[in-house]
């Protein structure tokens, strides 16, 4: 017998979650049946939608969320004793995967084997080369259709999906202006990244620094966040310029009867023809492993930095999780187990 512990998400969130939102649950996982493989988790994912989905089922639930592990145990060829697989099956220490449902993929599973990252760490997985660089490959480029030399802008820009829609905007010979909630995040995303500039949105006067980092206007915009600043950005776009929607964070932790009002973008949309389009990223479930492989490729190349905030310890799963919430990761925010 195993013993396991896990996340299980007793109440609501009000506003930031609270560790008191929370059990932790200690359990014995049942022998293993045909097809089944014992997964340890190595490497924990904390992300928005964590959040944002929270009202989505009822509870009590467990904690869902991307994370690696190792087979520990293996009733599946297909995964011997040591290899790597990433699942949806969230905040836990062990868990039991059945792997005939392995790359279906349905509304609540995604189960994969960790592809080979060329001795990266395994929590690339979860990160630039998992979910977030995939929403980042697909949401950037199959809905803003960047074009060489166009000025694209994108929010929450030194966050996960942020940091590499950047890059990869940087790649296709764009001009790329990010917005932060940090000097050192700037700092960061202009000198280890290669933005042509980054802007803290805490203290700038976004509509004038906006107009000064991009005088011909801005053709693409990634919009992580939502509310007043993306007003802002979407009433400099020029004309048939493409907006990709990508989240709202602003507002995640917001009480959604006082959520501020937009101000009216209707004429720039109608005026200067913009395409906003939002998504979720399963859309492309079926073409992961093509935004995978070029992702790798990317950063092997030396073209893609795949940046961590490394949280360290299954008890800190929590603090992470309300950390990057508030801001405290740059790059991918992960937590080894
Ligand atoms: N549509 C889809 O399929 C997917 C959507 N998403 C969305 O993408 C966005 C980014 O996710 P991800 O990269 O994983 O997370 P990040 O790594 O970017 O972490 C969240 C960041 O949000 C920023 N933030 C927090 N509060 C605010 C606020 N009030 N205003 C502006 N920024 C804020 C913080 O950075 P800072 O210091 O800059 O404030 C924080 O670091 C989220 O909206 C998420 O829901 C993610 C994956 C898939
Ligand atoms: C198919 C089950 C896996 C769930 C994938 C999670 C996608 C996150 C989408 C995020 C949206 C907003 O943050």
């Amino acid at each position: 017998m195993v013993k396991a512990k896990k996340y299980v998400v007793k109440k609501y969130f009000e506003g930031v979650p609270k560790r008191s939102d929370f059990e932790l649950v200690e359990y014995e996982l049942p022998p293993l049946k045909d097809g089944e493989v014992l997964v340890k988790t190595e490497w924990v994912s904390v992300d928005p939608y964590l959040r944002a989905y929270n009202r989505n089922v009822p509870v009590p639930y467990d904690q869902y969320g991307f994370q690696v592990g190792i087979v520990e145990q293996s009733n599946d060829t297909n995964y011997p004793v040591g290899a790597r697989i990433v699942t949806h099956k969230g905040w836990c220490d062990y868990t039991v995967v059945n792997t005939s449902k392995v790359s279906t993929g349905n509304s609540t599973e995604v189960t994969y084997k960790l592809p080979d990252l060329k001795g990266m760490s395994p929590s690339i997985g979860i990160g630039a080369v998992g979910m977030p660089g995939i929403t980042a490959y697909f949401g950037f480029l199959e809905l803003c259709q960047p074009k060489i030399g166009e000025t694209v802008v994108v929010t929450g820009a030194a966050g996960a999906v942020g940091s590499i829609v950047g890059q990869i905007a940087k790649i296709k010979g764009c001009k790329v202006i990010g917005f932060a909630g940090s000097d050192d995040k700037v700092k960061w995303l202009e000198k280890e990244l290669g933005f042509d500039k980054a802007i803290n949105y805490k203290t700038a006067d976004v509509q004038k620094a906006l107009q000064a980092a991009a005088p011909n206007g801005v053709d693409c915009y990634f919009d992580n966040v939502g509310g007043e600043i993306s007003s802002i950005i979407m009433g400099q776009m020029n004309k048939r310029g493409r907006v990709s929607v990508c989240g709202s964070i602003s507002a995640y932790n917001a009480d959604p009867t006082q959520i501020p009002k937009a101000t009216i973008l209707q004429p720039s949309i109608v005026f200067k023809e913009l395409r906003i389009e939002g998504f979720v990223v399963q859309r492309w479930l079926d073409r992961w492993p093509e935004a995978i492989t070029q992702l790798i490729t990317w950063i092997k190349m030396g073209q893609l930095k795949p940046a961590e905030h490394v949280t360290v310890g299954f008890d800190k799963i929590f603090d992470a999780f309300v950390g990057m919430l508030a801001g405290e990761n740059t790059g991918k925010a992960v937590v080894k187990i």
